[in-house]
């Protein structure tokens, strides 16, 4: 196998690439869909349209106001909040409480019901604490509901539903000095105590909608696919939307999400009009159920191992064996343009940077001739080419997305050149001075990504001596090892911040409730009143993050925008520790050895 420091085959034979002209075709496509606007062009699903954001899952149930004391409080009831919950109870807490705006556990996977709905990381990687849960995923790339499942039977199987409070959403955290508990107010008229308080409020809840002139005024049918109405629509996860035999639907967004739903809408709608602003990079997904042999021969500890595996490999570090063999681990030279992790050491950086350049070239040419393969009309094969490097998008798996563009009644609709849609009436959708008429328009416009509700302020943190924490963090957040502040005592954060980062994200997680799960056992057992770390500790930290940042600035700003790059405004590294995961869970479990004590009882 290959990992990210080998030379991989081939890498020195590339004479009929030509690197000059194909940067210049990324540099004009990406021009044609920069928005002076950047991120602002979006809405909210929230005041006025707010309406796009309601769970259509669950009915809200009414009940009393809380006025009582956990002494967890587990904000977040997605992968997150689940495996938290399920390490504080595996350390012998009794007194959890989780906490979350939707109507049950799951978190993206409550919200996001759509057709088609799949994890494009492997199940066995991806769907923390199987083997805790005693379960094996029935398929190697699972949908959604059996992902949605499993987290219920996490909840179940570590009796996470006791005390739990659903359709609820904090909207303030106080820190009372005299009692060392968090006062703790929501939107249903709580006023609770805990005596720790941890979030994991989610990346991808909070759907974003485009910022179309006339959005408002459009009168016919409109959601967005993290509120999939199969009410209007008919049929389930699984397909049959019998509903839109008789409908003209527009979808807006081919990401991610865009690529699992169209196949679906393309098969059941009576027409079909996909508006387009950037392709996806769409390569091969060959699902498949799990071998029931291979379930059995499992041996204990093999989700971890398993786990390890594909985060070394997708961090760029050097393994034996590749376990799981997949698009992620056959491109981790590649994501280590965004995920950063171990570097090579034995090269020049410019001939690094040559290699991985044409390396990128090379597979997405490979993208790119796959789509004149499938795709039977050359006009709309020539639409469907993504021209960006490899990790400037989310890349994208699926075996139906491109086949739907044979159908004869899907159209593709090319809006680069007008930034998007350009406005919608009463009853079309309007690019340029073109009108299509539809019946409904499908919003798979994505989340307001890495938006927690502390980020954002919509969830307000009030510290020792009432110090607001976003306040404090006004020159950037200011954390040891992402999780915990001085003068937030007993306050914990999940979340890619100055910690982990991958696309197993779920992984991180796991390893961060361990970690969160570890520092408060420790803390009980020592009779610690606090949890907090010192000023120099967070200092330190702070320092060690920006010291060590992989600036891919210069990467960022040539690739086409998107919220990996603030729309074209660019990031520079330093959001998350840039050596790696498997680098940071190392730097953790040392920590753990020998330094817990300095952020147990420091104050009181
Ligand atoms: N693990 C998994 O299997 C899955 C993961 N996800 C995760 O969710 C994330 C979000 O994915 P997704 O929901 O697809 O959202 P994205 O933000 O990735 O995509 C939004 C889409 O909407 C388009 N768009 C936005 N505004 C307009 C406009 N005005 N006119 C026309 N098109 C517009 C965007 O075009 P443009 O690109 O030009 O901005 C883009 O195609 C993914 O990156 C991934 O992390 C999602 C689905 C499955």
């Amino acid at each position: 196998m290959g990992t990210a420091s080998d030379t991989p085959p081939g890498a020195n034979d590339h004479t009929e690439i030509d690197l000059d002209a194909l940067r210049a075709r990324y540099a004009r496509e990406r021009d044609r869909r920069v928005r002076p606007d950047g991120a602002t062009q979006y809405r909210s699903a929230a005041g006025e349209f707010g309406y796009y954001a309601k769970d259509p899952y669950t009915p809200r149930a009414e009940r009393e106001a809380l006025t009582d004391t956990v002494e967890v409080l587990v904000v977040g009831g997605g992968f997150g909040g689940l495996v938290t919950g399920a390490r504080l109870r595996q350390e012998g807490v009794e007194s959890i409480r989780m906490m979350d705006e939707a109507g049950d556990f799951g978190g993206t996977w409550y919200w996001n019901r759509y057709p088609g709905i799949h994890c494009d990381i492997e199940s066995y990687s991806y769907m923390p604490l199987l083997e805790e849960v005693g379960y094996v995923p029935e398929w190697r790339y699972a949908p959604g509901e059996e992902i949605r499942r499993h987290a219920v039977a996490i909840a179940d199987t570590f009796g996470l539903y006791r005390d739990a409070v659903f359709h609820t959403r904090v909207t303030g955290l106080s820190w009372d000095d005299h009692n060392d508990e968090w006062v703790v107010e929501t939107d249903r008229g709580d006023r609770m105590r805990a005596r720790f308080v941890i979030t994991s409020s989610g990346t991808l809840t909070q759907p974003k909608l485009p910022g179309i002139p006339g959005i408002e005024t459009f009168k016919g049918h409109t959601f967005h696919t993290s509120r999939w109405d199969y009410d209007y629509t008919g049929g389930d996860a699984g397909g049959g939307l019998t509903g839109l035999a008789d409908k003209r639907v527009a979808v807006v967004g081919t990401g991610a999400t865009g690529v699992q739903v169209i196949p679906h809408l393309g098969r059941d709608a009576q027409h079909l009009y996909v508006f387009q602003r950037t392709p996806s990079s769409v390569d091969v997904r060959d699902n498949r159920p799990t071998d029931p042999e291979w379930a059995a021969s499992l041996k204990p500890g093999w989700q971890r191992e398993r786990m390890e595996n594909f985060l070394a490999i997708v961090s760029g570090e050097r393994v034996e064996t590749d376990l799981t063999r997949d698009g992620w681990t056959s491109t981790a030279r590649l994501q280590r343009k965004m995920i950063s992790g171990a570097l090579d050491t034995s090269m020049s950086p410019e001939e690094r940077e040559r290699i991985d350049e044409l390396v990128d070239a090379q597979k997405m040419n490979q993208i790119r001739a796959r789509v004149d393969e499938v795709v039977e009309d050359p006009a709309t094969a020539e639409v469907l080419k993504p021209w960006y490097r490899y990790m400037c998008k989310r890349p994208c798996f699926s075996d139906h997305y491109l086949q739907t563009f044979n159908r004869p009644n899907v159209t593709l609709v090319d809006t680069a050149d007008h930034g998007g849609i350009t406005r919608m009436t009463e009853d079309s959708v309007v690019v340029g001075e073109t009108e299509y008429p539809v019946d409904c328009v499908v919003f798979a416009t994505g989340f307001d990504v890495g938006v927690s509700g502390v980020m954002s302020g919509t969830m307000p943190v009030s510290g020792r001596g009432g110090q607001d924490l976003l306040a404090s963090w006004s020159r950037g957040p200011r954390t040891l090892h992402g999780f915990y502040s001085d003068g937030f005592p007993n306050f914990f954060q999940l979340g890619a911040v100055q910690n982990a980062n991958s696309v197993n994200f779920a992984h991180i997680l796991l390893e961060q409730a361990g970690h969160i799960a570890a520092v408060i056992a420790q803390g009980r057992k020592d009779g610690a009143h606090v949890v907090e770390p010192s000023k120099e500790a967070v200092e330190e930290w702070v320092r060690t993050v920006r010291e060590t940042a992989h600036d891919n600035s210069a990467f960022q700003a040539e690739c086409t925008p998107g919220y990996y790059n603030r729309e074209g405004a660019g990031i520079h590294g330093g959001f998350s520790y840039s050596p790696g995961p498997v680098s940071f869970h190392r730097l953790l479990a040392d920590w753990r050895g020998d330094r817990m004590h300095e952020v147990l009882g420091t104050r009181s």
